[in-house]
């Protein structure tokens, strides 16, 4: 057995005292999403051992069918985050409205979260996970209402998310990097396994979900052709492909080899009168802030999405996420098609 590394806590209390007058709450306020995460992880790999698989029949805000898992996952996350003190209000995939602590636990942070992602996944035991975004509340707040949510992804303060896989690993940024953890199940602690995370300039795998290939707009489909003539075609280097339908599997695998990964806004999308497939506070936002954090970019195909300011807190919205010089070319074909499309 390896000796162990830097723990979670330790790295917690490492960078925390790099920050001038840091009170420790956000390091306590972390610690305690990653208990969730480990109490999630357990339930996760019991699986249909203890009758945690299919559905529960209840449709959530956003007309999904919720699994078993999504709803508890998500009562792990409120149970957990309303004792920890350090949080005033919570917004989650799974509730319509957002969920305000009793004011004699209150703290200072808000927290959004998607408790279970990749969903579709559960019943076929591919890589699921959790997904959270700490934001402060405004000072002053007596009663925390969604307004006060509604702060572009600059505004985090700290954002990760836990892959339920093959093992359990936490990515995580407080704004200075973005950084890999491991749980050793047998400790019950997750270990610092990936310093400074950096993802390569340029791609050579790409992301999206070739079905709707009828429904992208024309720059989308332009670019996708462009990866699949290769070496031979204008972008002049080979492309594999890889859809595993688990956002946060597709942003492990980008933190970990590269590449790009996209659910653009398409027609489909658009007749159902959505902005996109993803979410901006509790998808997009939080794996945006630590794909920068490692060098990628991440747009709506037209612009920075941490700059977004939001406006309900389901809000949607189209997502490019992954290599530099790739999304900046996607960024390129779009303002030459709306260009053309003004002229
Ligand atoms: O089924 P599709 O259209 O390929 O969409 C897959 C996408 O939907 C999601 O599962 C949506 O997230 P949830 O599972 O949290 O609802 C993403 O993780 C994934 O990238
Ligand atoms: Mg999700
Ligand atoms: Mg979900």
């Amino acid at each position: 057995m390896q000796g162990q590394g830097v723990s979670l806590t330790e790295f917690l209390i490492q960078q925390q005292r790099k920050v001038a007058g840091a009170t420790g709450e956000l390091t306590l306020l972390i610690s305690d999403i990653a208990r969730a995460c480990k109490a999630i992880a357990r339930e996760v790999r019991y699986g249909a051992l203890v009758g945690n698989l299919g559905q529960v029949g209840e449709e959530n805000v956003q007309g999904e069918v919720q699994q078993k898992l999504d709803v508890l996952s998500n009562d792990i996350m409120i149970a957990i985050l309303s004792r920890s003190g350090h949080v005033a209000a919570m917004a989650s995939e799974e509730n319509e409205d957002i969920i305000v602590v009793p004011k004699a636990n209150r703290g200072k942070y808000l927290v959004c979260f998607d408790p279970l992602d990749g969903s579709s996944n559960i019943n076929i035991n591919m890589c699921i996970g959790t997904i959270f975004s700490i934001l402060r509340c405004p000072e002053g707040v007596d009663e925390p209402a969604e307004e006060h949510f509604l702060q572009p992804g600059t505004e985090q303060v700290a954002s990760g998310f836990c892959v339920y896989g093959p093992s359990v690993t936490l990515v995580l940024t407080t704004g200075d990097g973005a950084y890999g953890f491991t749980l050793d199940q047998g400790v019950g602690e997750f270990f610092l396994t990936h310093s400074d995370i950096r993802i390569a300039e340029e791609a050579r795998e790409f992301a999206i979900n070739m079905s709707n290939w009828r429904f992208w707009e024309p720059p989308v489909r332009r670019y996708i052709e462009e990866c699949l003539q290769g070496k031979e075609g204008p972008l002049g280097r080979d492309y594999n492909m890889r859809w595993i339908a688990s956002f946060v599997a597709e942003a492990y695998r980008i933190l970990q080899r590269g590449g790009f990964w996209t659910y653009p806004l398409d027609e489909k999308l658009k007749k159902q009168g959505q902005a996109g497939r993803l979410r901006l506070m509790y998808e997009a936002n939080p794996i945006g802030f630590i794909i920068e954090q490692a060098g990628g970019i991440v747009s709506t195909g037209r612009e920075r999405v941490l700059t977004l300011q939001p406006t309900h807190i389901h809000q949607r919205v189209p997502l490019f996420i992954g290599a530099r010089k790739d999304i900046e070319t996607i960024e390129a074909y779009h303002r030459e098609w709306d260009a053309q499309q003004q002229s």
